[in-house]
């Protein structure tokens, strides 16, 4: 796995006091490509944060760097009070078991059934014995909606909605306290979607999660988010969908009061 052994920046903003993920001055780049360029976060404890951009402009690029599956060029980050490029491979498997992660396709193993999925990382970093194993991962799987009888089923029988709760319920195995999720409606139709929305706004209410969402989805964003992280410019915006419709940036003016939004019942 890729970490960031990059070193610290002087003279940047302090972290805001409640937040959980604070990056200064990241820059990614591909060759000549460069993705993000200075760009500076706070995730505070608690929020939902939606992070939108246009296309390629960097939102799994910067969730893939914060979870340590992309070496960033230069910059700072600091998860859970953890600064990620100054950790013994102990302490980042240590910091990996505190978020769960929902990637877009639900990234279920296709040979094993439900429960096995979950029970993954169960069996990975803990040494519970079977019988609670057993409980957890049923617990997961009425925790994310799905009924008893999906924990023996394979992936390739469950409906595109259900994939999703199974990978949900994966992620949670652990009882994180950051969940990330990239584009996690995309695929659904708007029922499911919505139900998906909802699901995820009673989870983080209960658990008392955070959440970074990578969405493309107008009505997820104004349906459970308390701030939207808008990628322009090769750096970040954060604001509430107030700031966000008041916004003179060009991109932020078009997505926010563009057809789309307006058919969301936000611009
Ligand atoms: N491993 C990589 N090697 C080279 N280029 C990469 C790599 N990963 C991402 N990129 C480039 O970085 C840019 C940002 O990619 P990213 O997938 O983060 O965009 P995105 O905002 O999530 O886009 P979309 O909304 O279309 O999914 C793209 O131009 C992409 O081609």
């Amino acid at each position: 796995m890729a970490r960031a052994h990059n070193k610290q920046q002087p003279d940047v903003a302090p972290a805001e006091a409640n937040a959980v993920i604070s990056i200064r001055g990241l820059i990614n780049r591909f060759g000549r490509q460069i993705v993000h360029d200075g760009l500076d976060l706070d995730v505070r404890k608690g929020e939902v944060l939606g992070v939108v951009g246009g296309s390629g402009t960097g939102k799994s690029v910067l969730l893939r760097t914060i979870i340590g599956l992309n070496r960033p060029y230069a910059g700072r980050i600091v998860v859970l009070g953890e600064d990620t490029a100054a950790m013994s491979e102990r302490e980042w498997e240590a910091l990996q078991q505190r978020w769960g992660v929902l990637f877009q396709s639900g990234a279920l193993i296709s040979s094993l059934t439900v429960a096995e999925n979950i029970q993954l990382p169960l069996k990975e970093h803990t040494r519970l014995p079977r019988k609670f194993v057993d409980e957890v991962t049923a617990l997961k799987i009425s925790l994310v909606g799905l009924p008893a009888e999906a924990a023996g089923k394979y992936p390739s029988e469950l409906s595109g909605g259900m994939k999703k709760r199974a990978g949900l319920a994966r992620a949670l195995a652990l009882d994180p306290e950051i969940l990330f999720l990239d584009e996690p409606t995309a695929g659904l139709d708007p029922i499911g979607a919505s139900a998906f929305d909802t699901l995820i706004r009673d989870l983080q209410q209960s658990l008392g999660l955070t959440v970074f969402m990578v969405t493309h989805d107008l009505d997820s964003l104004h349906a459970i988010c308390d701030r939207i992280a808008v990628l322009v410019d090769k750096k970040i915006k954060v604001g509430t969908m107030a700031d966000m419709l008041a916004d003179s940036h060009p991109w932020i003016r078009e997505y926010f009061h563009g057809p789309r939004s307006r058919a969301a019942g936000i611009g």
